[in-house]
């Protein structure tokens, strides 16, 4: 152990695809690397601008989690040596802290030689997020149907539709869970509640049997976004006009701001659709940059080598050509 270096790049997600609040997520082709090893003086090292301000102490979220499986394992690692970088934007609804999560639980259970099962990962995930959604769909790639009880998380995957693309439009502001999480009502009528259950049921259904034009009328929503609309101005126009502009449907990615537009990839004006998202939420004063997007059909992808193996370089090094144009 002591002589391993691992290297993982893990799926950024979107959680709820409209009605599956805290229940659907689906892995997205936009990535984050975790560079693992034991140390004799923990150091973390963070590239990118998207890990801005982020602690560099053993405060830092992937050591307290590698801490974590270390001591499920019943082994002590109190030094580490860890690099991140990350295409993910922090706050914006692209699952940013799942990835953190599943890539500090897979790197520390890899450096330790596997002892911890992938479901063990995902219970414990799942309890850190405090919802299954993302870290099922980073842990398990493609899309993934979960519940949680709050003491165990049950899935299923579903292999992705080989002509489902996705745009993404992440306005340029943060907003975090816990803040959109804080306008949603404590309480729902029960034709809400029916309204959401059949919404949701039609979408696994669709997704999962490949009838991609259903999904317009399955993407609907009352559970969340009715309450996060004034989170983001324009989101209400993008979300009911979306389809005009050659989409499949849309909703707001994750807890937002980021919004997602399902699309067939033999959409014919692509470029409509990502004008219409773009100049939608300008007219609201918002500026956004727009992602095309695949969905990601696997999980974290591992490498473990030998610290003193010739391949060895930073991790910028070794991931350069892999990020983000
Ligand atoms: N690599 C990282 N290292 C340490 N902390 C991180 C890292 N990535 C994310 N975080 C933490 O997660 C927070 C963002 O989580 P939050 O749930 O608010 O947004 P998100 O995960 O990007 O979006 P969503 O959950 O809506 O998809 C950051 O502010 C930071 O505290
Ligand atoms: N299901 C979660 C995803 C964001 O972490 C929410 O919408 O709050």
């Amino acid at each position: 152990m002591n002589n391993r270096k691992v290297i993982v790049k893990i799926p950024a997600s979107t959680a709820n695809l409209g009605p599956g609040f805290d229940t659907l997520g689906m892995a997205l082709s936009l990535y984050s690397w975790i560079e693992m090893s034991v140390s004799e003086r923990t150091e973390i090292q963070l590239f990118g601008d998207q890990m801005k301000g982020l602690p560099r102490d053993k405060s830092n979220l992937i050591y307290k989690v590698a801490q974590l499986v270390f001591k499920e394992a019943g082994v002590s690692v109190p030094e580490l040596l860890i690099s991140m970088y990350s295409d993910i934007p922090l706050t914006r609804g692209l699952g940013s802290s799942a990835s953190a999560i599943v890539g500090a639980l897979v790197a520390a259970n890899a450096l330790i030689g596997s002892p911890l099962t992938d479901d063990k990962l995902f219970q414990i995930a799942t309890a850190l997020e405090g919802h299954p959604d993302n870290v099922g769909a980073s842990l398990f790639g493609g899309i993934v149907v979960s519940a949680w009880d709050g003491e165990r998380a049950d899935y299923v995957r579903i292999e992705p539709h080989h002509k489902l693309e996705t745009l993404v439009a992440i306005p340029a502001f943060q907003l975090s869970t816990e803040k959109a999480r804080h306008a949603l009502p404590a309480q729902i009528s029960m034709a809400d509640a029916v309204f959401n259950v059949g919404r949701s049921s039609l979408l696994v259904a669709a997704l999962a049997s490949g009838e991609l034009g259903i999904i317009r009328h399955a993407m609907k929503d009352r559970l969340h976004q009715p309450y996060r609309a004034a989170l983001i101005p324009g989101m209400t126009t993008i979300l009911e006009r979306a389809h005009q502009f050659g989409a499949l449907g849309a909703a707001l990615s994750g807890a937002g701001p980021t919004l997602i537009a399902f699309v067939d990839a033999d959409c014919p004006d692509k470029k409509a659709l990502e004008r219409f998202l773009l100049d939608t939420l300008k007219m609201e004063g918002i500026e956004a940059e727009t992602l095309w997007l695949s969905p990601c059909a696997e999980g974290p992808e591992i490498t473990v080598e030998q610290r003193s193996e010739q391949t060895s370089g930073s991790l910028l090094d070794r991931i350069k050509g892999d990020v983000k144009a």
